[in-house]
């Protein structure tokens, strides 16, 4: 038998579950359908965990940072401990969400989603039908089809090792390959990053880039750029990589050379959805080429980054757009960031159009001697800030030290505020602070 909802959603991750919730406010009957774990990437498998480990590397940097100024030995990490402390943590993500949705009156299925020939979703043993269908499946590690690429190892194996390998390798240098390697220097492991190009963290300023790359070198990070990868054979308990004149022989090897969306097995050439090599082709309404079908969140084609709170805001336009406000979806500048340390932050406009551009003013700061910095012996703090000289406005920034998530997250409130400096200024802040700093920042 068939079942009839509202809105019957594909993926119970971090947009799924949220628009679900939101629905159900609206008394609107909802289904959701996950094949893996409800919570989806961010909680499980993402965000939340590798934060969790980074405080291993948090923990040992300001330790060693700090030598000779007031703290005397070391600390390492006890990965097999933080990995309990993890798992703590990520262990009843999935049933909680699950609960909480089934709590607030949406039908769960635990079965993976497709549209079959006459346009429902089948899930299981069920047929659903419903006035809209969202596509909220997210993406998937992509692995780099060379041969031995069954040897690849993923994000999510990594962020569940029960043992750090004395040596590990990850191929990508992007958001994962920078932030995973970092955890796993601060294990204790030899580490590699192998990147195809000499251009990784493309998407951002390659100055502070290449600043934050000369530091993860110098605490014992071998880069290997211009490399392509060609083969991984397994000998003995090990993996040798090989490329052309490159070889390198590594305990275990991460695919991290980016994300491929969740669309193949969704049965989409069933209900005249289009999907390009990004994901769901979607409108300003987030609506697909199929008008009762909609998609949101990592699984979408857009140039919005692939974020937790851009697929929540997602999911929030969506809930209003379904309870009858019909503007199309806007974006605001949005801040992103590789974690580690330091780490590097950006948002609004980059400095390096700045630089071309007479509309803007460009200030670049070494922090690294001011007091809050000097404080805790940071060796590397630096900031690139963007401003209209029309209006007296920040509109860009880009930060590279152990606390940009402190200042990206203001300087994002300023360029969506429209914030002119001068009032900034005026405002009292707590001082010393990272962010009463941003005061002498612009
Ligand atoms: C290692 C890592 C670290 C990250 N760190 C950060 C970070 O620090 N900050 C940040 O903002 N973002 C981070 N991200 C990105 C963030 O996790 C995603 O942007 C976010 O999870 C996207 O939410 P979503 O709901 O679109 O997709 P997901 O959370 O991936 O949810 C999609 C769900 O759909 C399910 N699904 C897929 N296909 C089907 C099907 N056919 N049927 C049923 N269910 C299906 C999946 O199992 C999944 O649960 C990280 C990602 C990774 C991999
Ligand atoms: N801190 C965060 O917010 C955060 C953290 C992790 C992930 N994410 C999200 O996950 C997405 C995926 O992250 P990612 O790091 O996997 O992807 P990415 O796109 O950021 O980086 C992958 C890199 O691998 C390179 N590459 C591709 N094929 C290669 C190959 N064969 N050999 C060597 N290098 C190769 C690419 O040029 C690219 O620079 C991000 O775009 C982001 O949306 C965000």
């Amino acid at each position: 038998m068939t079942k009839q909802y509202d809105v019957v959603i594909l993926g119970g991750g971090v947009a799924g579950a949220s628009l679900a919730h939101s629905l159900r406010r609206q008394n609107k009957t909802v289904a959701v359908v996950e094949d893996n774990l409800f919570g989806g990437t961010c909680p499980n498998r993402g965000c939340d965990p590798k934060k969790i480990l980074l405080s291993g590397l948090e923990i040992t940097q300001l330790v060693d940072d700090m030598q000779g100024n007031g703290i005397s030995g070391r600390v390492s990490v006890n990965w097999p401990d933080l990995m309990r402390k993890k798992r703590q943590y990520t262990n009843p993500i999935s049933s909680a969400t699950q609960n909480s949705l089934t709590a607030d009156g949406v039908d769960t299925y635990h079965e993976h989603a497709h549209f079959n020939a006459e346009g429902l979703v089948e899930a299981g043993n069920e047929q659903l039908s419903a006035d809209k269908f969202v596509i909220a499946t997210g993406q998937r590690p992509s692995i780099p089809d060379i041969a031995g690429h069954q040897y690849f190892k993923t994000s999510t194996d990594f962020l569940n090792l029960d043992e750090m390998p004395s040596d590990v390798t990850f191929i990508g240098g992007g958001y994962i390959g920078f932030e995973l390697a970092g955890i796993a220097r601060a294990a204790g492991a030899k580490v590699h990053l192998i990147h195809h190009n000499d251009r990784p963290l493309k998407q951002f300023d390659q100055q502070l880039g290449q600043q934050a790359i000369d530091h993860l070198s110098e605490i014992g990070i071998d880069f290997h750029f211009n490399t392509e990868v060609s083969q991984i054979t397994q000998v003995g308990a090990q993996f040798f990589l090989e490329g052309d004149q490159f070889q390198l022989p590594t305990d275990m090897v991460f695919a991290t050379a980016g994300r491929t969306p969740n669309v193949d097995t969704l049965g989409l050439e069933n209900v005249g959805v289009n999907v390009d090599h990004h994901g769901v082709v979607v409108n300003e309404h987030l609506q697909t080429t199929n008008p009762t079908i909609f998609a949101m969140g990592d699984v979408v084609s857009t140039e919005q980054p692939k974020l937790t709170p851009v697929a929540g805001y997602e999911a929030g336009y969506l809930a209003k757009y379904f309870g009858g406000a019909p503007a199309p979806i806007a974006f605001k500048a949005i801040p992103t960031m590789v974690f580690g340390q330091p780490s590097l932050a950006q948002v609004g406009v980059p400095a390096s159009i700045a630089a071309d551009n007479d509309q803007y003013l460009l200030i670049t700061n070494d922090m690294h001697k001011w007091y809050s910095y000097h404080r805790l012996n940071e060796p590397v703090a630096k900031a690139k800030v963007v401003i209209d000289r029309n209006n007296e406005t920040v509109v860009g920034a880009t930060i590279l030290s152990n606390h940009a998530d402190y200042l990206i997250n203001i300087f994002t409130l300023m360029i969506n505020q429209h914030m002119k400096i001068s009032d900034f200024n005026q405002e009292i802040l707590v001082y010393p602070t990272f962010a009463s700093d941003i005061q002498y920042l612009v």
